[in-house]
């Protein structure tokens, strides 16, 4: 019998276990399990709580993949904490493996959160591109559907961003994020360019598929955007089911602002895991 609680950001939705609960299991099988809509609870990712020694998000995406961050899992991990009486301050550091992020609770009620990112590299060494090139920006790539033009970052995690008119197919986004330059695959946002402060954003997840949202995809495609001239240091990230403020300051750090709802708390009790 395991409590668990859903949340959602920005219709990017997770199942949100406490560490103490899910003890001697293997997280990579109970994400995959958590995770199926069909058998399971039904999810993009799975958060483990872990309080001890320190506060840590332990993510893993649906297919059972260990991601390093998620954006809109951390402002759902700290509605979490709050929610659980875990962290009730207004700001305080979350351990996750892409480095500390510092959660600054804007409201509760709605939960509104703003998250210290940390900053963007461009080293393609930092996400998995191993060809020997430096940077891998403005870079064609050929898929059945077509050539695209991408560029990648690290941004929390591993992100190319494809300036779009028109948001591609499934198949061709799948075969961009599974491309073999890219050794640990990429999450690849299609980014649509409203004006300089307003992007429109649809994500294809490594180990998820297509997502509502994504937050360090939001960051990602910030920061290319000012790279490349196309957007101000400050964006509103329009989606369908929310929206984000992103910002990067002058220090290069990047900030990302918006909300995490608490959908639905219950106990999953498939004990094969
Ligand atoms: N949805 C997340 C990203 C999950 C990352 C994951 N799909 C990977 O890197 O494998 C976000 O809001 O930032």
């Amino acid at each position: 019998m395991i409590p668990f609680a859903k949340y959602h950001g920005c219709g990017n939705n997770f199942i949100i276990v406490k560490e103490q609960d899910v003890l001697g299991k293997d997280y990579s099988l109970l994400a995959q399990a958590v995770c199926c809509a069909a058998t399971g609870i039904g999810a993009d990712g799975l958060i483990v709580v872990r309080e001890e020694p320190e506060l840590e998000m332990v993510f893993y995406n649906m297919d059972g993949s260990r991601a390093p961050m998620c954006g809109n899992g951390i402002r759902c991990f700290a509605a979490y904490c709050f929610d659980n009486g875990i962290r009730t301050e207004a700001v305080y550091p979350v351990k996750t493996l892409a480095g500390e992020m510092i959660v600054n609770r804007i409201e509760t009620s709605p939960f509104l959160v703003k998250i210290s990112m940390g900053k963007p590299s461009f080293r393609s060494a930092d996400f998995g591109v191993l060809d020997g090139s430096e940077t891998f920006l403005a870079q064609e790539l050929e898929t059945t559907e077509g050539t695209f033009t991408v560029s990648s970052c690290f941004m929390g995690t591993v992100h190319t961003v494809v300036w779009v008119e028109e948001f591609p197919s499934e198949s061709a986004a799948s075969q961009l994020s599974n491309h073999p330059v890219f050794t640990e695959k990429t999450n690849v946002n299609f980014v649509k360019r409203m004006d300089s402060k307003t992007l429109a954003i649809k994500t294809f997840e490594r180990g998820v598929g297509f997502t509502f949202a994504c937050g360090t995809g939001a960051c990602a495609s910030l920061v290319m955007g000012i790279r490349q001239g196309r957007c101000g240091s400050k964006v509103t990230v329009r989606l369908p089911y929310g929206r984000l403020i992103i910002e990067q300051l002058p220090d290069g750090e990047v900030t990302m602002a918006g909300p995490a709802v608490r959908v639905a708390e219950g106990t999953y009790i498939q004990e094969e895991i």
